[in-house]
């Protein structure tokens, strides 16, 4: 069930405290949130799109005026199908080393205008009019509702609003577009390929917008290896998942949520069935660079021992994003 924001925005007192009880509690019961109403409408998600299905219609030597710089972070430009393999840090991430999965996928990242570690990689306006500047908007706009939930999460918490919001404050945000290719379900079956293999996202929160061919699933807290379908009936569902820098900042007390991209519901897997191509749409709020993701002392007592090192936003970031990519 979505979770309707407008309580939080318009609701009585009452209902905007239920509203980020509900956030937390879904976060923490099933991994994820779903949110309406969250600011980021329909009518402004449908074009969006048509337009991101533009752009990777292009030929891939025009996507490629725009492609990916080879350092790894931040992530910027156009990243071809084979670039970036998850399956890489599935298995770090339990301690198991590099897996050999094959993603099949390609994107393209955006940063903020303000972001002054890098220049932003723009999609000229002869290739997609009015591209980028929709994009912008619609990143400035995604900004907006990143704090307006992490305020919530902040009343549930029942920790200061302003301090999450200020060590968001240099917006060194990444906005991802996807675009899954048709493959037919045969090529998934034995494992060494997928749409996006299983991971947490780095940064503190990721929201997600996906069309109607689905495939997202999440981890279930209670049941570890248990993934379930996180399906959009809605395009204008937006996904709430939470990344590993924020299950850091409340020392475990919300856990970053696995998540990956496999076939949709319904597919039958051992048929030679087209799975249809799907888009998607990912903003990763991060913390900026230079904050250090210790535990807040709130989140550590005798119960709850410090779980986690000293490490900043921005090394924590590396770490995590060097086996990522190809070149
Ligand atoms: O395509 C999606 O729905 C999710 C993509 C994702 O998890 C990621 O890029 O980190
Ligand atoms: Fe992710």
């Amino acid at each position: 069930m979505a979770l309707n924001m407008d309580k939080f925005h318009f609701g009585t007192k009452d209902e905007k405290k239920r509203f980020c009880i509900e956030l937390l509690d879904s976060l923490k019961e099933r991994g994820f949130a779903k949110i309406r109403s969250h600011g980021v409408f329909k009518s402004v998600l449908d074009p969006q799109f048509d337009q991101i299905r533009r752009f990777f219609n292009l030929p891939l030597d025009v996507k490629m005026k725009v492609k990916h710089p080879a350092q790894a972070t931040p992530n910027r430009g156009y990243s071809y199908v084979g670039q970036e393999n998850v399956g890489n840090i599935s298995g770090y991430n339990k301690g198991l080393g590099p897996a050999n999965t094959r993603d099949i996928k390609e994107s393209i990242d955006f940063g903020s205008d303000i972001d002054d570690l890098v220049e932003n990689v723009e999609v000229p306006e002869e290739d997609v009019p009015n591209f980028q500047v929709e994009i912008d908007g619609l990143f400035h706009k995604l900004c907006e509702t990143q704090r307006h939930i992490l305020s919530a999460l902040a009343i549930a918490l029942g920790i200061d609003q302003s301090h999450l919001h200020f060590i968001h404050d240099r917006v060194e945000n990444e906005f991802r577009l996807l675009h899954y290719p048709a493959i037919p379900a045969s090529e998934l079956r034995d494992g060494t390929a997928t749409r996006c293999a299983e991971h947490t996202d780095f940064g503190t929160i990721t929201l997600i917008f996906q069309d109607a061919v689905s495939g997202l699933q999440v981890e279930d807290p209670a049941e570890p290896g248990t993934f379930r379908d996180v399906g959009s009936s809605n395009l204008s569902d937006l996904i709430l998942i939470v990344g590993d820098s924020l299950q850091r900042l409340t020392n475990d007390t919300i856990k970053a949520g696995r998540h990956r991209v496999t076939y949709p519901p319904g597919v039958d897997r051992d048929s030679d069935e087209i799975i249809p191509e799907r888009y998607s749409m990912a903003y990763f709020a991060k913390a900026d660079r230079n904050v250090s993701l210790l535990p807040l002392k709130q989140f550590v007592t005798e119960a709850n021992p410090c779980r986690y090192e000293d490490v900043t936003a921005w090394e924590y970031n590396n770490q995590r994003s060097a086996s990522l990519y190809e070149g």
